[in-house]
């Protein structure tokens, strides 16, 4: 168990500054989900913790000492890096003794080692078989087992699920997280998925251009994120724009084209009367409605996609903007019919509008 502390993390690439200033502080055993679009400096990240890259500016501290200048091999970080591919000429055995070999340790600890960790990925008995002779899953599973079994005291896990068919990911997640947990190490895994980065963290990031936009447990950034941009990164599909319009007992009322919505007034405290503003909501919380009432519009179903269970729609003329509710009731929608939307106050995330 170690604690993983980040001061000042740095990488510029000539002019361009790729991670800035980064700054965080793991707990023994805490699992850190960092999330962001492509190129926002996720992997630049872990490369630098793992040694890979050296940093141009600040300090990694591992249970407190300084790191930064010690060599990858002598970190005892364990690393899962998309193109850190199995060796194809050795067996599953070989590839996961691989590390303990280095490290020279007496043949039967090797072996006991190797066994313990592969009944932990359940590949038990596939011990002889070489890499082309699993499919693209269980050789994931050894790339695993291959960066736990030195007993690291960090694991860096970079997309060690964006290979895998649905089923099998949730699967490997489930893994993931039990092997983690088991062995108390503290991990950072990076991944472009919402989803897997709230239901496998402790703690999710959420980066943007070498930046931390947001940083909290799993339910704070699924519910309640920090800004539009990270909204619509962590799954919000409808962004209206709208203007504070007073109170109603403990509710807001916010403008929205020829619409008056109401929110939480805890969900809108930085709002005053004739705010420009942003609401948001995730697709799945708009339902369709028998009547009207508060928070419910009319509009025009433009488009309606079978989603299994789910059925997403396009909806125009409730707003200006387009709204997208996933309905689960089956109803009737076809492209062109009206429905009757209900936006459910407690469902909204409501930001000053600073353009
Ligand atoms: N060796 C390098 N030289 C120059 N620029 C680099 C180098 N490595 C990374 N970058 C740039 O730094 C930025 C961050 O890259 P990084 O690989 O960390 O992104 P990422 O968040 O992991 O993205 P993805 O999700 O696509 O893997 C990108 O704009 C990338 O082009």
């Amino acid at each position: 168990m170690a604690t993983l502390e980040l001061q000042g993390l740095t990488k510029r690439f000539g002019e361009f500054t790729a991670v800035d200033s980064m700054n965080l502080k793991a707990a023994e055993g805490e699992m850190i989900a960092l999330l962001g679009g492509s190129g926002c400096g996720k992997t630049t990240t872990l490369r630098m913790i793992a040694g890979f890259t050296e940093p141009t500016a600040g300090q990694i501290l591992v249970d407190g000492k300084n790191v930064s200048t010690i060599p990858p091999y002598r970190r005892n970080i364990g690393i899962f890096f998309q193109n850190y591919a199995l060796f194809p000429h050795m067996t599953v055995f070989e590839n996961v003794a691989f590390g303990l070999k280095l490290q020279k340790l007496p043949k039967n600890e090797i072996r006991e080692r190797v066994e313990h960790m592969l009944a932990l990925v359940k590949l038990t008995g596939m011990d002889k078989r070489y890499p082309r002779q699993l499919s693209g899953g269980q050789q994931q599973r050894v790339a695993l087992a291959r960066a736990l079994v030195t007993r690291p005291s960090i694991l860096l896990l970079d997309e060690p699920l964006s290979n895998l068919d649905a089923k099998l990911r949730v699967e490997m997640q489930v893994e993931i997280k039990r092997i983690q947990k088991e062995l108390g190490i503290t991990t950072i895994i990076v991944t472009h998925d919402h989803e897997e980065a709230v239901s496998l963290a402790d703690r999710v990031i959420v980066m943007n251009a070498g930046h931390i936009l947001q940083i909290g447990k799993p339910q704070e950034v699924f519910d309640r994120p920090a800004s539009p941009f990270i909204a619509d990164f962590m799954g919000f599909s409808t962004f209206l724009h709208g203007i504070a319009a007073g109170a109603e007992g403990d509710m807001r009322l916010i403008r929205c084209g020829a619409h008056t919505l109401q929110v939480p007034a805890e969900a809108a405290q930085e709002l005053t009367e004739g705010d420009a503003c942003i609401l948001a909501i995730r697709s799945e919380n708009i339902r369709t409605a028998e009547q009207e009432g508060v928070n419910t519009v009319r509009g025009t179903v433009k488009s309606a996609t079978y989603k299994g269970h789910t059925t997403r729609l396009e909806v125009s003329g409730c707003f200006e903007e387009m709204v997208y509710p996933a309905i689960h009731e089956y109803a009737d929608v076809q492209e062109g019919s009206e429905v009757l939307l209900h936006f459910p106050a407690q469902h909204f995330c409501v930001y000053k509008d600073i353009k």
